[in-house]
């Protein structure tokens, strides 16, 4: 499998170069050149085996040669078994219609695991044949960091740099990354928001100097085995729910895109998917975009889901060159546009291409709470609030789907990351599985820096590993 950058002008890579890389030297993200096709029967042929063997299975396209089939279950089984579930990613029906995807059963309780489990791995194997030091830069608004840094700390051969927007993430999400002091991990909260992280984090892949000194490589979803990893669940959960004979919409919380692309690309290679329902909280540029064709970013505004508080999408850019024909030239000048003015206009082959396939909506913390109540007096669920917003535009376009069409929400995290958020709605406190240890009596450590590209760039040049 070949993977090309979004933006038509970086060398096309395979797996291994393209798992190392994370973003395309030409600023776009790699995306597979084309998309593997399953066959009705190879859907069906799913039914029944466990998480680690669909796993390999959706995923053994895409990795190509660069692992074998038995070294590539080798580390699923690895990095699934970390999970606290038998099923790793198991179904708990709502009523007759809903649907939770959990996805929180990892190390770090938030769906992230699913991913980054597996990236740590790759990364230590791909690095294991290659004279090569690992500087990883990644932005968080919480959830990210703490599953990368639990899929890297220690290992040899990495460092980690993990910026947050400072006093903006919950505090299990930030002592779940700031407890974890060994030394290749290194924690910045910055003093803006996640899309000031993001942003310096796209600057320091984009510096020639900088990218020449130490070998970069990302942990977010403009990784693409992010991406790959993440496609597995929807047929996990599609095959159980009857596919390829039935079709399932699928409800994503929505920040950075990455999650609902991965249901994307799962569509792409014949997984009969009805509907992908976008949930944004009012940090709404993803909802506007898909309703109205306006991808216009305003202030970022601190919600109860602060997972989600983002207004820069990563991988819409993704999407955007998948529907508007791949062609990499025209890519490159309307993301050039968008950074240049902040807005863009999708085309309208990019509108009528998503419409195909996506619904969306703008959840209030009105709507949260209502969601996280029904769902505890309807099933006994405890929803954490990305999950609820996810129910909340699940409930909001169920009308318009077949009522034969099972409509599964993501349940991205686990309540207890959310304590305050959840207690606020619903009176109820959750608790936090045994598996997070003593979090509360750990030493934190963690520096506060400006949200000044220059100054955080000099902090990590002066602690990170040259590449060789
Ligand atoms: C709990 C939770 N839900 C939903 C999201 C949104 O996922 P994505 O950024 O892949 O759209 C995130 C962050 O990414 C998250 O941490
Ligand atoms: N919500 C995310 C933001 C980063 O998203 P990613 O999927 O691109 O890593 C977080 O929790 O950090």
């Amino acid at each position: 499998m070949r993977y090309i950058s979004t933006r038509g002008s970086a060398p096309a890579l395979d797996f291994e170069a393209v798992t190392l890389a994370g973003l395309a030297s030409d600023g776009g993200l790699y995306i597979p050149e084309a998309w593997p096709r399953f066959s009705a029967d190879e859907i069906a042929a799913l039914a029944g085996l466990s998480y680690v063997e669909t796993a390999v299975r959706v995923m053994a396209p895409f990795v190509g040669d660069a692992l074998g089939e038995d070294e590539l279950r080798a580390l699923c089984t690895q990095a699934y078994g970390r999970f606290s579930h038998d099923a790793v990613t198991p179904l708990v029906q709502l009523d007759h219609r809903h649907w939770l995807l959990e996805l929180f059963h990892g190390p770090t309780l938030a769906f992230k695991d699913v991913a980054l489990q597996l990236l740590g791995l790759l990364f230590e194997r791909f690095l294991s044949q290659r004279d090569t030091h690992l500087t990883i830069v990644g932005a968080t608004s919480g959830d990210t960091g703490s599953a990368a840094i639990d899929a890297v700390a220690g290992r040899a051969k990495i460092d980690i740099f993990m910026l947050h927007p400072a006093g903006r993430v919950s505090d299990v999400q930030r002592r779940q990354m700031t407890t974890m002091l060994a030394p290749n991990v290194h924690n910045i909260a910055i003093e803006g928001s996640f899309d000031d992280a993001q942003a310096m984090v796209k600057a320091l892949f984009a510096d020639r100097e900088f990218t020449g000194r130490f070998a970069l490589s990302a942990v977010n979803s403009i990784n693409w085995a992010r991406l790959m990893a993440q496609v597995v669940y929807y047929f996990y959960a599609g095959v159980r729910l009857g596919a390829p004979g039935k079709a399932i919409a699928f409800a994503v919380p929505t920040g950075n895109f990455g999650d609902v692309f991965a249901g994307y690309v799962a569509a792409q290679m014949g997984l009969p998917v009805e509907r992908l329902i976008v949930a944004t909280n009012v940090n709404d540029i993803l909802h506007r975009a898909l309703s109205t064709g306006d991808y216009s970013t305003g202030q970022v505004v601190p919600t109860a889901t602060p997972s989600m508080d983002i207004q820069v999408s990563s991988n819409f850019e993704r999407l955007l060159f998948d529907l508007g024909a791949r062609e990499g030239s025209a890519m490159a000048a309307q993301m050039q546009g968008f950074e240049a003015s902040r807005a863009m206009k999708l085309t309208n082959a990019q509108r009528e291409g998503a419409a195909k396939l996506f619904a969306s909506a703008r959840i209030d913390a009105d709507a949260m709470s209502l969601a996280m109540r029904w769902a505890n007096e309807r099933a006994g669920q405890i929803l954490d609030p990305h999950t609820a917003v996810g129910l909340a535009a699940a409930m909001h376009h169920a009308d318009e789907i077949d009522p034969a069409v099972p409509i599964v929400t993501l349940a991205t995290a686990h309540a207890g990351k959310f304590r305050d958020a959840v207690e606020r709605a619903t009176g109820i406190r959750p608790g936090l599985p045994a598996r997070v240890g003593s979090l509360f009596s750990r030493e934190e450590r963690f520096v506060t820096l400006p949200a000044d590209l220059n100054v955080v760039k000099a902090w990590i040049a002066e602690r990170a590993t040259p590449s060789a």
